[in-house]
């Protein structure tokens, strides 16, 4: 147990008969820094549905933040052998990015010309240049230098997913996991490669699913999570083709043919490459 802040508001006698002191009672409004959230609402045209576009996308942001927060968890609770508070943290993860996905259907009512209304307006600014998304990506076990090309050399966000790039991802901490669980591993890799598909961690995960305890449950929730990701994709993609057609991207990709191409990379290739020996 974490023992209770002192109260800070007017009611406070150590606050409120103190005349040097200027902090104002906490509110709903400050706590949750609404004067900032709710001003942060910026269209760059005078088009209905342009602010959906942009409270959608932030919502997104938002979610994407806590997922990295608790994904941070996760490894720190893998890598620690606690298998019951990685299942619940995989399972809150889990449940965030099926309301990120659901999500998909409220853009879904924006048509084709209420988007083309706007579109323009947003230059070439695109879902290329999320670094949340990014570093998501990385910290599941993406390596791709390519996505580098969208965040200028020396930004806070090009830092933000190299970093991620450099640390071991989630995968990585399962499989330190495993060892901790007693699987005799041996290799080690190096996490600032791409996750190659590894028939001696193949073998050690049939035993896994064979042991059929908390360790094949951790591996369950994360083909959840893997399976959840392409699951976005798809949406997304499926929202691209229907708002936007056969259009070029503002990000200068091909659009839905580009985003078409990204449908079913696994993230954890291991995982889905033993299925056919269970
Ligand atoms: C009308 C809605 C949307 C359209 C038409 C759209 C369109 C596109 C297109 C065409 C691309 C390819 C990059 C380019 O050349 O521009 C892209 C990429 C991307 N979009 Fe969207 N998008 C929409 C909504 C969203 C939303 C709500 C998100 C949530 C954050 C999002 C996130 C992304 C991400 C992360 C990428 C990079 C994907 C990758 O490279 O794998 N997009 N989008
Ligand atoms: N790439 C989209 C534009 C777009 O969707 C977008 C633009 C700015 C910020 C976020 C966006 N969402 C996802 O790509 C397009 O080509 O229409």
């Amino acid at each position: 147990m974490t023992a209770e802040k002192p109260p800070t508001t007017a009611q406070d006698p150590t606050t409120a008969q103190d005349p040097s002191s200027t902090q104002a009672a906490l509110t709903y409004t400050s706590y949750l820094a609404l004067d900032e959230v709710l001003s942060a609402q910026r269209p760059r045209s005078d088009e209905h549905d342009e602010i959906l576009f942009i409270v959608i996308h932030q919502v997104y942001e938002l979610w994407f933040k806590q997922i990295l927060h608790e994904l941070a968890y996760l490894q720190e609770r893998l890598e620690a052998g606690d298998t019951p508070h990685a299942v619940r943290t995989l399972r809150r993860v889990l449940t965030i990015l099926k309301t990120v996905v659901h999500q998909i259907d409220v853009l879904e009512t924006m048509t084709p010309s209420q988007f083309t209304s706007f579109r323009a307006r947003l230059e070439a600014s695109s879902g290329f240049q999320s670094a949340q998304f990014r570093e998501l990506e990385a910290v599941l076990g993406r390596r791709d230098e390519r996505v580098f090309k969208h965040y200028p050399e020396g930004s806070a966000a090009r830092e933000r997913i190299a970093n991620a790039m450099s640390r071991a991802s989630v995968f990585d901490s399962f499989v330190w996991y495993l060892m901790i669980e007693g699987y005799p591993l041996s290799t080690k890799r190096d996490v600032t490669q791409p996750l190659e598909p590894s028939p001696e961690l193949q073998q050690i995960l049939l035993r896994v699913y064979q042991d059929d305890a908390g360790p094949a449950n951790i591996a369950e929730l994360l083909v959840d999570l893997d399976e959840g990701i392409q699951e976005w994709r798809y949406r997304h993609v499926k929202m691209v083709e229907r708002t936007i057609g056969a259009k070029v991207g503002t990000g200068g990709s091909a659009g839905a043919e580009y985003l078409r191409k990204t449908l079913f990379t696994p993230m954890f290739p291991d995982l889905w490459a033993v299925r056919s020996e269970l």
